[in-house]
């Protein structure tokens, strides 16, 4: 099976792809971290727990206070409150967004780990993972291919991101786009992996829908070019095969990892 992990920056078109990849004539099963990070802190978790434990005492307004959400297991968390905690670049920010990333990314990625083991089973060729922090996270490793859909322009991310959150102030809506890496960055990380074999594919965002569609259509044909569907079925029913292709998969990544780790590092040094 093969696993496209799907990334980019706040805002610029990773839920409007990922619509795109689960309906015709795609079709392919998602899993939403986002999706799985509100799930994790649920009132009655543990995450809600640790997270309840960490930031309640100095953080007055991180419950909903309205009755009709209360559950048997407490009040749900006022997400924008504890986003106001953590986004942003100051180093209490950092170190507080730190915080809440050691609880709920866990959680995540094992939640992230039954879903894959579900589609595995159940034969799927690909399986798209939705994680917005999927380099910051590792969880690159494990993806035979990574899209980043990619904005040029800064300014198009945040008239974008301010017209969908319109309850964000401005002051909100740029912090949550600096606690984010620089897009083009992520779009140059998955160039780096190799762009011929799909292993990294950027799909550019600028322009209009039929636009998007357009470029994702372009991009998932090359996908499929490198990665057949007789190809998927014949490692599930070869499971030792699937296994040494997993294997060597994770090693190529870890070795592109490390080599781009060494191109920053380079790039850096020369400044
Ligand atoms: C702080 C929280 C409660 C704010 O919730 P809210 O509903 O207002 O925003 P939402 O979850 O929809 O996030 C919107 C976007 O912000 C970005 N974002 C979310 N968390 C983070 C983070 N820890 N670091 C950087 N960017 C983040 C993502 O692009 C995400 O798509 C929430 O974002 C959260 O729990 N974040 C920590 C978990 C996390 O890292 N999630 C990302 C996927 S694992
Ligand atoms: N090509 C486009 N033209 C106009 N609007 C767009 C385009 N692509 C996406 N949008 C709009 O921009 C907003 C952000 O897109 P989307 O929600 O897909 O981003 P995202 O990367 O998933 O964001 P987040 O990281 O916050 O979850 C949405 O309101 C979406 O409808």
């Amino acid at each position: 099976m093969l696993i496209i992990g799907l990334t980019g920056s706040i805002a610029t078109g990773k839920s409007t792809v990922s619509t795109l990849l689960s309906t015709a004539p795609y079709n392919l099963p998602i899993i939403d971290a986002d999706i799985l990070a509100r799930k994790v802190v649920e009132p009655g978790t543990a995450g809600y727990k640790a997270i309840v434990n960490y930031f309640g005492s100095n953080t007055p307004d991180l419950l909903l206070q309205d009755p009709a959400t209360d559950t048997p297991h407490g009040q749900p968390l006022n997400r924008p409150a504890l986003g106001r905690r953590v986004f942003g670049s100051t180093e209490e920010r950092k170190r507080d967004r730190h915080v809440l990333n050691g609880i709920i990314h866990p959680a995540v990625r094992w939640e992230i780990y039954k879903a894959l083991v579900y589609h595995y089973i159940r034969g799927q060729w690909a399986v798209v993972l939705d994680v917005p922090l999927l380099f910051e996270s590792g969880m690159d490793l494990i993806c035979g291919t990574v899209i980043v859909v990619g904005v040029h322009d800064p300014a198009v991310q945040m008239a974008r991101l301010r017209a969908r959150d319109a309850h964000l102030t401005a002051e909100d809506a740029e912090n949550r786009v600096r606690s984010q890496g620089d897009v083009r960055l992520k779009a140059a990380q998955a160039e780096f992996r190799g762009t011929e074999g799909a292993r990294g594919v950027v799909v550019w965002n600028d322009a209009d829908k039929t636009e998007l569609e357009r470029e994702v259509k372009a991009a998932m044909a090359n996908v499929a070019a490198s990665s057949p569907k007789w190809w998927a079925w014949a490692l599930l029913v070869a499971p030792p095969v699937g296994v040494g292709v997993a294997v060597w998969n994770l090693a190529v990544n870890f070795a592109t990892q490390k080599g781009w780790e060494r191109k920053k590092n380079e790039e850096k040094a020369k400044l």
